[in-house]
């Protein structure tokens, strides 16, 4: 169920952090932005004052955990937190069970999103057969049946050739393949980054390298076949410096960091709770530096989230037998704008640009998402309180897993509304309720 948004005016936004304006909304479009008292009169409408909106967000990585793992999440409740944290769209991964590994499964995850999902979801093709890394998935047909971004994301394509016939293929398909950069052999059976934290705990140390030697390979191999790689979850400084080298070339690689390794790092891993265990691991304070700075230079294209629940039970488990991932969809705006607020107001532009426009354009899907906030365009949007300062309670999150590295923090910005297609798909304090009411619709 959705409300759809009655034609209406949203008074006294900040579009993109500009001044004040008066949005228009009419059968689900933008139909006139206007500075906040152009007209002289009061309008009527519903105050937004203060509120930044922004291009709704698109997340290239997310784990929806269904098919084969319903206790950890499923479609209608990882989407439910998708739009609660102002996400359109969804990209998800194919890591699921059985593995979406073939056209039928692209589309039955459709189909379970046609009838459930509170965003839009895109499945993610796996590149191998079953993520094993040796056999390639129909790539073509399942691009077909609707995957525009292939990955095996949880395990890494570790033979160069299966990477390099998998970016042939995406490239006579259109498509992009996602790459988790972790070298088996390196990686070993490391459990948090190497360095004097690791050394501190004893635990098996997972180095740089694992991440850097994969990226350095699957660079030359984008620049040598002209098929789009994108680099999921970056994590070190080595890795930016790979990236800008590629870029430099003009090869067509793209790049990912979520929230939490913009803004955590081994120091809080170090201490021992698994909520802090994740793939990659979190990484030292130059590490976190250096990822800042590339986002902020466009070197780092995207902030993906990297949504992955686990269900409190199995995170329980000691340090080494628990599963690496966090949750993310429900605090990223709030992470991101942390991160980039620092020294003042954050970039607004910047951030619909690494979490909404880039990743529609790497995704193909920027006809319908990741618009520009402009007359004419579908109202598909979200609204931030950049004062909102509020406590993060994963009790009160709409995953049904609570694994938030972000649990007590305190942030300043917060979505509280969340539009596509002039249909409100989350709106918790009732703020658009007087422009739906009676028009209620089943989504
Ligand atoms: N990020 C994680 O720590 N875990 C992810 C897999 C992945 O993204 O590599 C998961 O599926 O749980
Ligand atoms: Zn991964
Ligand atoms: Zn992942």
């Amino acid at each position: 169920m959705t409300d759809v948004l009655g034609d209406v005016v949203l008074t006294g936004v900040r579009v993109l952090g500009r001044p004040p304006s008066d949005v228009e909304l009419r059968d689900g479009r933008i139909t006139a932005i206007r500075a906040a008292g152009a007209s002289g009169a009061p309008v009527a409408g519903v105050t937004g004052t203060g509120l930044v909106m922004l291009p709704a967000l698109v997340d290239l990585h997310t784990h929806l955990r269904e098919p084969g793992d319903e206790e950890a999440e499923t479609i209608a409740s990882g989407t439910r937190a998708a739009a609660a944290g102002g996400y359109s769209d969804v990209f998800a991964m194919a890591n699921c069970n059985p593995v979406t590994d073939s056209p039928e499964r692209v589309r039955h995850v459709a189909e379970i999103a046609a009838r459930t999902a509170s965003c839009r979801v895109h499945p993610v093709g796996a590149i191998t057969l079953g993520l094993a890394g040796r056999d390639l998935a129909p790539l073509a047909t399942m691009a077909h049946a609707g995957a525009r971004l292939f990955s095996d994301d949880g395990r890494c394509v570790d033979d160069p050739a299966v990477l390099q016939a998998a970016l042939h293929a995406s490239r006579r398909a259109g498509t992009v393949i996602a790459q988790h950069a972790q070298c088996g052999s390196l990686a070993a059976h490391g459990q948090i980054n190497a360095g004097q934290a690791a050394d501190r705990t004893g635990l098996p140390p997972w180095p740089a390298t694992a991440e850097e030697t994969i990226v350095a390979r699957d660079v030359v191999l984008a620049g040598a076949t002209g098929g789009r790689l994108h680099v999921c979850h970056v994590s070190t400084a080595g890795t930016v410096e790979l990236l800008r080298w590629a870029k430099q070339r003009g090869w067509p690689v793209t790049a990912e960091v979520t929230p939490h390794h913009l803004l955590l790092t081994d120091e809080q891993a170090a201490a021992g709770d698994t909520v802090h265990k994740v793939n990659p691991p979190l990484r030292t304070a130059a590490d976190v530096a250096a990822l800042r700075a590339a986002l902020l230079d466009g070197t780092i294209d995207v902030v993906a989230t990297d949504h992955a629940p686990h269900p409190a039970r199995r995170k329980a488990a000691g340090w080494c037998d628990a599963p690496f991932g966090m949750l993310g969809l429900e605090t990223a705006l709030a992470v991101v704008a942390e991160v980039l607020g620092e020294d003042g107001e954050p970039d607004w532009a910047l951030i619909a640009d690494a979490m909404s426009h880039r990743p529609a354009r790497i995704g193909g899907i920027d006809s319908t998402a990741g618009r520009p906030l402009a007359e004419g365009e579908p109202a598909t949007f979200t609204l931030v309180d950049p004062k909102a300062d509020w406590l993060v309670d994963p009790d009160r999150h709409h995953s049904l897993s609570t694994n938030t590295p972000f649990a007590r923090f305190r942030f300043r910005h917060r979505v509280v509304a969340t539009v596509v297609e002039g249909r409100v798909t989350a709106d918790p304090h009732g703020l658009l309720a007087t422009a739906t009411g009676s028009r209620r619709s089943s989504a």
